[in-house]
């Protein structure tokens, strides 16, 4: 008798193949991806960086169905993002994919709760209570809940944001530097949260950042360098991301 052994394998959470996007046409076409292939393992925290340029917020807006590649793959999970039109991507962007931006992006008028149920809010949805307490606990913001964005500091909001993002619990969670207006102590608490989410709540979450000491939070860090992925580092340090950084400046000089 013949036994077949499969290879364990982590799971792939999202992936691009080859992809292509290109900017404006003739003298001003800018080839923002030139073949970029990256795969993002489920319930980990992997980390974008390159230098500016690189392509790294057009790579993360085609992974998020925010945007189309020209060529390639692009897959969340099972789904080709490439076969679908806008409206099934909208769908997609709302139901599988929850955002950090910079900007926090919070509803003024809202309170810390309802900010945070608003995803499921706009679906017709209520939150599951259990799940929405363990948000709150995990992101530290109890005694926040009836608070508007304005009687928060700014790491209160972020978290806010990213409790928002959990919330619907997401197929991916994508950060576009998601501590570059915060400084580094309420930074910290938000990268903690967010490597808290991957570890412990197994949410795959991508963040796109410049901060060396941020990428040290992910699991991995993906390098980028003109529209490629060229490098990456395991178990980061911020000393390893540095020099790796340094590395790809001196080499497109
Ligand atoms: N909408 C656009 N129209 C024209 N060119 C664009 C557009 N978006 C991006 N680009 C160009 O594509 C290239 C990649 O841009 P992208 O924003 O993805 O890089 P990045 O690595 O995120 O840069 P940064 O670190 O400076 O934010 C750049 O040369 C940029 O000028």
């Amino acid at each position: 008798m013949t036994t077949t052994l499969t290879p364990t394998r982590t799971a792939v959470a999202a992936e691009a193949r080859a992809v292509v996007k290109t900017y404006g046409h003739g003298a001003v076409e800018v080839r923002a991806l030139d073949g970029a292939d990256l795969r993002i393992p489920a319930g980990q925290l992997t980390a974008v960086m390159g230098p500016s340029g690189s392509g790294k917020s057009t790579l993360m807006h085609v992974l998020a169905g925010l945007d189309t590649a020209d060529a390639g793959q692009v897959l969340l999970g099972e789904t080709d993002l490439t076969t679908l039109d806008e409206e099934a991507r909208t769908l997609l962007r709302r139901t599988r994919i929850g955002f950090v931006f910079q900007s926090f992006n919070l509803v003024p008028s809202l309170t810390a709760e309802e900010n945070i149920a608003l995803p499921l809010t706009l679906a017709g949805r209520k939150p599951d209570p259990t799940w929405l307490a363990r948000l709150v606990d995990v992101v530290g913001l109890a005694d926040r809940l009836t608070h508007r964005p304005s009687e928060l500091s700014g790491g209160q909001q972020q978290r806010v944001a990213v409790a928002r993002a959990l919330i619907a619990r997401p197929d991916i969670v994508f950060a576009d530097e998601p501590t570059g207006n915060l400084d580094s102590r309420a930074g910290d608490a938000v990268l903690g949260f967010l490597r808290h989410a991957a570890r412990e709540l197994g949410q795959t979450v991508v963040m796109v950042t410049h901060d060396p000491s941020a990428a040290a939070y992910a699991d991995r860090v993906v390098f980028l360098a003109d529209g490629r992925v060229v490098d990456e580092l395991p178990a980061p340090t911020r000393a390893a991301v540095l020099a790796t950084m340094a590395g790809l400046i001196a080499a497109g000089e």
